[in-house]
């Protein structure tokens, strides 16, 4: 059987494509366009609150609620990040760079700054 735990960036850079797809779209058909129209504030409300909405999810146990909800959170941040010109491949990135290091070691390095 396929393993499909593993992550990769594949169907969130594909979202990422539709979503800088939507520029200049038409705001009344294009629910991207109309964030983008409403600017980087009201975006990143909107993800603010999706986040708050998930937390509820899960600390409700609902975990079907939970997955619509981080639905919509990856969604909004990948606005918020078009929006704003972040690429996916510089969060990859990120992440890659940090890929073995532990948080726990890397908070303590951090704090011996
Ligand atoms: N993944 C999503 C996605 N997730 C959530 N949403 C929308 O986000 C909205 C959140 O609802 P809210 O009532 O909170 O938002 P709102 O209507 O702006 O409300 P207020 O800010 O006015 O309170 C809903 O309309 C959802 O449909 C999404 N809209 C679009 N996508 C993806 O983006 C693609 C392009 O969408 P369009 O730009 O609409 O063509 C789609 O094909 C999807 O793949």
């Amino acid at each position: 059987m396929a393993d499909d735990r593993k992550l990769d960036g594949t169907t969130l850079d594909s979202l990422y494509g539709v979503i800088e797809s939507r520029r200049g779209s038409d705001p009344t058909t294009s629910h991207t366009s109309k964030l983008f129209h409403r600017g980087t504030a009201k975006i990143a409300q909107k993800l603010g609150e999706e986040a708050v909405e998930a937390v509820i999810e899960a600390m409700r146990g609902d975990n079907a609620a939970l997955v619509a909800e981080s639905s919509d959170l990856l969604y909004h941040l990948l606005v918020l990040w078009a929006d704003r010109g972040v690429r996916p491949e510089e969060v990859w990135a990120a992440l890659k760079a940090r890929e073995g290091i532990s948080g726990i070691a890397e908070k303590a390095a951090r704090k011996g700054r």
